[in-house]
């Protein structure tokens, strides 16, 4: 029974047509399908699933020996097989007895680095560190991409109210010179203290966006030591860093059992830290450690990642549902939608499981999602009348840091309303009697009405935070890190790699050569022919 992922299909497909409405007959059906950790609570009632198939789900997980996976992922074995690594980025939240007993020798590298970064947001914010000016820095850039910016972004934007060292943190990401313009634009070259950050200090567009803006800085600034003096980089190649231009003294070290897109609680979070202080950092971890402990202990039934992870299989590969909306309703959580983006689909997007198999089930849904209520106003008149049912994660929190208290009550009653709409829909029948109620003509109520129905049985997930605080969003990002682990276990593939992001990055170079007048038989001529208009162009 439930031995393999096509065991819950099958019985998903029994009930794909199911009203969700009509499951609430059970009087206690949300005090049942709904569960709390620390400041998060989970309802998931408005999911089409019930008792005997959540059972199912977690038979299933057990017969997949979930928890030997979660433990091997805890205690440092090397997971990602395709490039021999541990996945530990758990370890750089946990107590530091902790980190001794899972890193070992490498625990002091670790925690060192860790006190580095506290002593420079220390230092920075007391003046003890001056640029080479002999100023106080006023602002920050965080120069990276992917992994090494998404987090960093995530967290800035969600975590304003926190941003309490009265630096101004910026992140250039973006490979294009409208985007460094900007910056220069912006920025004061005598008191901005920028931080690169990049694993493999290869990356194309984090180098060229580093290089430009050294450049503007050597030209600008008076003091030829701005570099060495007002530059940091996060980075596992030192040598790289180093002869960049950078101080050895300046450079916080990765490791490569971090993953770009879990680097956050490393010292890629130093442009972070330096926004909401070295408290606000540490409560950050405290809140995704309280989540690490939830998910390492929690019975499959209690564990929120285990149940968020398989509610998502049951609509992906059961219900045959192919997205995932993701809606915050609170303006701090507007990055929250692409952060997930890369953190979903970068790890779980693959087709191939851990033996290099051809995988015989759909994976990662494709995820997209946008603050309420702008989403209303936009791609939500799908979500109502399309035939694609598009599962959603509704995202908000009971008490908002704005002081405009009617505003919070009205974006709540809206992601309240639209879960419920999502869910209820609106019948033929019903429409008719409204119109009819309304007055309409009876040859109108014919034309009209099949316009003004709606699906419904759209299931979705609602998640309270109490407010958005260092801890709570540390629980929440680390939330999603454990349920995207989770899906991919179960899926069979290595949710840690990302080799399909290379090829793109070979043709780029490639491109880059034609365009400079080299030949290629490799690409299309449609490429070539764009090439040359971009040249014409030039
Ligand atoms: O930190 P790096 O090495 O510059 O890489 C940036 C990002 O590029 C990727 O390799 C591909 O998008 C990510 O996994 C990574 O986070």
């Amino acid at each position: 029974m439930f031995q393999e992922l096509n065991d819950i299909c099958q019985l998903a497909k029994q009930v794909k047509n199911r009203s969700i409405l009509e499951l609430f007959t059970d009087a206690n059906r949300a005090d049942k399908f709904s569960v709390s950790v620390g400041d998060i609570f989970l309802d998931y009632s408005k999911q089409n699933i019930c008792d005997n198939e959540l059972s199912a789900l977690f038979q299933w997980a057990e017969n997949c020996h979930l928890s030997e996976t979660i433990n091997e992922m805890f205690s440092g074995e090397k997971i990602n097989k395709t490039e021999n690594r541990a996945v530990l980025h758990t370890a750089l939240r946990a107590s530091k007895s902790l980190k001794h007993s899972i890193l070992k020798e490498t625990a002091q590298e670790v925690i060192e680095t860790e006190n580095k970064m506290a002593e420079i947001v220390d230092n920075v914010c007391s003046g003890k560190l001056l640029s080479a000016s002999g100023e106080k820095f006023t602002d920050v850039l965080a120069i990276g991409i992917g992994g090494s910016y998404y987090g960093i972004k995530v967290a800035l934007t969600a975590l304003k109210p926190y941003h309490t060292t009265g630096l101004n943190v910026h992140v250039l990401a973006n490979v294009d010179g409208g985007a460094v313009e900007e910056k220069m634009r912006l920025l004061p070259v005598e008191t901005t203290l920028v931080v690169v950050i990049s694993k493999t200090f290869t990356t194309q567009e984090t180098l060229l966006n580093a290089t430009a803006i050294k450049n503007w800085m050597l030209s600008s600034a008076n003091n030829k030591d701005i570099i060495e003096k007002q530059w940091f980089a996060i980075s596992t190649n030192i040598d790289a860093v180093i002869s960049f231009g950078l101080s050895k003294q300046h450079i916080l070290p990765m490791w490569d059992w971090v993953g770009g897109r879990f680097s956050l609680w490393s010292a890629v979070g130093l442009p972070l830290a330096l926004a909401i202080g070295n408290q606000g950092f540490s409560q950050l971890k405290s809140g995704a450690a309280q989540m690490d402990d939830h998910f390492k202990t929690a019975s499959f039934s209690e564990n929120m990642p285990v149940l968020l992870a398989l509610l998502g299989i049951w609509n992906r590969n059961g219900l045959a549902h192919s997205s995932l909306a993701i809606l915050p309703y609170d303006h701090s959580l507007r990055a929250l939608p692409g952060y997930l983006q890369q953190t979903d689909m970068e790890s779980n997007g693959k087709s191939v499981g851990v033996n290099g198999e051809k995988l015989s089930w759909q994976t990662a849904p494709v995820v997209f999602g946008q603050e309420g209520t702008n989403g209303q106003h936009a791609f939500m008149q799908l979500m109502h009348q399309s035939d694609d049912i598009i599962p959603t994660d509704f995202i908000i929190a009971l008490n908002s840091s704005s002081p405009f208290n009617s505003h919070h009550q009205v974006l709540v009653a809206n992601c309240f309303a639209q879960s419920e709409a999502l869910m209820q829909g609106k019948s033929l029948s019903q429409v008719k009697e409204e119109l009819s109620a309304a007055g309409f003509s009876s040859d109108d109520i014919e034309s009209l009405a099949p316009h003004k129905t709606m699906k419904g049985n759209t299931p979705s997930n609602t998640l309270l935070l109490k407010s958005v605080t260092p801890k709570s969003f540390g629980a929440l990002l680390a939330l999603y890190e454990h349920k995207i682990f989770v899906q991919g276990a179960l899926w069979q593939l290595n949710s840690f790699d990302q080799w399909g992001v290379e090829l793109g990055k070979q043709l780029g170079n490639q491109i880059l050569k034609v365009m400079d007048g080299e030949q290629s038989e490799r690409l299309s001529s449609s490429s070539l022919s764009l090439i040359s208009k971009f040249n014409q162009a030039k």
